[in-house]
């Protein structure tokens, strides 16, 4: 032997990589040839791919694929959803995920398929249109199932757990998009009022959320821009969840905060909830990584540590509480920071 191989061996799979796209694009293509839905009822893979118009031998191996992935079983030929995908990857009922994961790959379309290594090379282009209108309504409308699986019941457990939940009377829900937080801390409450603040078109979402859940007597909307119109006045709380990341320069940042301070009572504290990211901006790995699109395209939406108590502090809240969250319910892109602040 003319020398020794090495003797060094990963400690990680790497050979698993590539193949984490094609794990991801089997579930894609099932979702959006609606195959979660066909097999409601157990079907062999030719009858599927009849109502698909798909390659029967294809539709096998992806089917067979799937079911290798634990998203189906297989008896005798025959495909069925597990418990799980019949709940979560059809497109039925209040807690089909599927139109909500099929539109968060379209935000991670401008990084795939090699298109990383451009804008690597080349740098952000002229920022896409995050302030419209409509793309927020749109996007509000495709969130309603991820938040109601379990979001948003999660965070008002977590919130009737303050001392002085009982007491809240009046409660602000900042760019609340669906509403659906609000709502539910109403609903943990025997008789708190909740706005629900967004942009015009977004609070028809709201407004239809109200309305399912039947409580119009206690949730309302307000619409407007948050940044240039009131408030309101006179709120024991005011929770704002992944919404102020739009606001992360520090001058607009200032103002929302001072807004915030001053539409609270005496006693009364603003609830943040966002991404934490440390301070060398590397971890948690996963909200880097589910950013890492549009922070590519020029628009960087994270906090940097501290920014978030250090502009609490500045609009004259007493103190501020932060509190890491790793309940994947309520943190699926990875560790999320709570921030309280009180007014004295
Ligand atoms: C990522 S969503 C978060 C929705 C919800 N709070 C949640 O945690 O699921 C951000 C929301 O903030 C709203 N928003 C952003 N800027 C706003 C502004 N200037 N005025 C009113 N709403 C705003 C958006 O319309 C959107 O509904």
């Amino acid at each position: 032997m003319k020398k020794l191989m090495p003797t060094y061996f990963p400690e990680q799979n790497y050979h698993k990589l590539p193949y984490l796209a094609v794990r991801w694009e089997a579930v894609k293509t099932a979702l959006q040839l609606g195959i979660f839905d066909h097999l409601l009822e157990p079907k062999n893979a030719s009858d599927l791919a009849a109502l698909i118009e798909g390659d029967p031998k294809n539709t096998e191996y992806l089917l067979n694929a799937l079911t290798a992935l634990g998203y189906l079983h297989k008896k005798d030929g025959c495909f069925c959803n597990s418990e799980q995908t019949e709940r979560f990857l059809t497109s039925r009922g209040e807690t089909g995920l599927a139109e909500h994961l099929l539109t968060c790959d379209q935000w991670n379309e401008p990084v795939l398929n090699g298109q990383m290594l451009n804008l690597i090379r080349e740098g952000a282009p002229a920022t896409r249109d995050m302030v419209s209108e409509q793309v927020w309504a749109d996007s509000a409308r495709k969130s309603i199932n991820s938040i109601r699986c379990g979001r948003a019941q999660k965070i008002a457990r977590l919130l009737s757990t303050f001392p002085d939940f009982d007491r809240w009377q009046k409660v602000l829900d900042l760019g609340a998009g669906p509403g659906l937080i609000g709502i539910a801390v109403a609903a943990a409450h025997v008789s708190l009022q909740c706005h629900l603040f967004d942009r015009p078109t977004v609070v028809n979402v709201a407004q239809d959320m109200i309305e399912e859940y039947g409580m119009e007597d206690r949730v309302k909307t307000i619409s407007g821009d948050y940044s240039v119109d009131p408030l309101g006045e006179g709120y024991d709380a005011i929770i704002a969840s992944y919404t102020l990341n739009f606001y992360n320069e520090a001058k607009k940042l200032a103002l929302i905060m001072e807004k915030c301070f001053a539409a609270l009572n005496s006693g009364g504290c603003l609830i943040i909830f966002s991404g934490g990211l440390s301070a060398e901006k590397t971890q948690p790995a996963d909200l880097i990584v589910s950013w890492l699109s549009s922070s590519l395209m020029g628009q960087e939406f994270s906090f940097e540590e501290n920014v978030l108590p250090q502009a609490m502090l500045s609009a004259g809240f007493a103190s501020v509480r932060t509190k890491a969250l790793n309940d994947q319910l309520i943190a699926p892109y990875g560790m999320a920071e709570f921030h309280v602040a009180r007014k004295l």
